[in-house]
């Protein structure tokens, strides 16, 4: 289930490659923001002590999207969940068996949400393509235990529909106000985020590269807000 405010909704992608970054971006955000994330850039950059640190005063979503053999995702979701972070992910590309090793190393941390990506926003496929495909490695990301999926908005709420309103949708894909969309292939709004089906918003470049980062998340925010009671 996610997070009641808005402000927990929202996970600010920290792609950079430096500490001093990250931590300038945090106090920047400050508590505008409740989630963090880590992904390749960061942590092939810096690391778990960063991770840990930066784990501190906000929640941590750790996007590694591991995607090996099942022994070797499990031990790697093993360590992750030693250090104490609040969300991870695998890729569902790796299959039943690969999901249900990490499902089960994940059980040792129950705090800890484990997700799968199912269909890169990036990726070029058609829309219509990408919903079949999303939704088939949705169910089994389902089947195997995970706690959710990350997805594109435009398959969120057919998600919700098949694998229940408790089953995560973290989507990114983020982008409003005539923004570029650079890579992302299936883009949404923070608004249309909400009202389809999305738990969970991740933004990056639409808040790292504003002038004020603060005040983008606060629109962001703002946009997430207006469609809710
Ligand atoms: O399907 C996916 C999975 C992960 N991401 C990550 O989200 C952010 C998006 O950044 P923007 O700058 O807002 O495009 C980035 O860290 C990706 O690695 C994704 O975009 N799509």
């Amino acid at each position: 289930m996610p997070d009641n405010r808005m402000k927990d909704r929202l996970m600010v992608a920290l792609d950079v490659n430096h500490r001093d970054a990250a931590l300038a971006m945090r106090d920047q955000l400050g508590d505008s923001v409740g989630w963090l994330k880590v992904g390749l850039r960061l942590f092939v950059a810096e690391g778990p002590e960063l991770v840990r640190d930066l784990n501190t005063s906000h929640k941590l979503f750790l996007d590694l999207k591991f995607h090996d053999i099942p022994n070797t995702v499990a031990q790697a979701v093993e360590s992750a969940g030693g250090l104490g972070v609040d969300m991870i992910n695998v890729h569902a590309g790796g299959g039943e068996e690969m999901l249900a090793s990490a499902a089960k190393a994940a059980a040792n941390f129950p705090d800890m949400k484990l997700i799968a990506v199912t269909v890169l926003t990036s990726d070029p496929m058609p829309k219509e393509q990408a919903r079949v495909v999303a939704l088939e490695r949705a169910k089994l990301a389902h089947d195997a235990g995970l706690d959710g999926i990350v997805c594109s908005v435009h398959e969120a709420a057919a998600i919700k529909q098949t694998c229940g309103t408790n089953f995560i949708t973290v989507t990114p894909g983020i982008r409003w106000g005539g923004q570029d969309t650079q890579d992302q292939k299936r883009v949404a709004d923070p608004a249309s985020a909400i009202t389809g089906g999305s738990d969970y918003l991740v933004v990056g470049r639409p808040i790292l590269h504003a002038p004020n980062p603060r005040d983008a998340a606060l629109e962001a925010l703002a946009m997430m807000e207006s469609v809710t009671a």
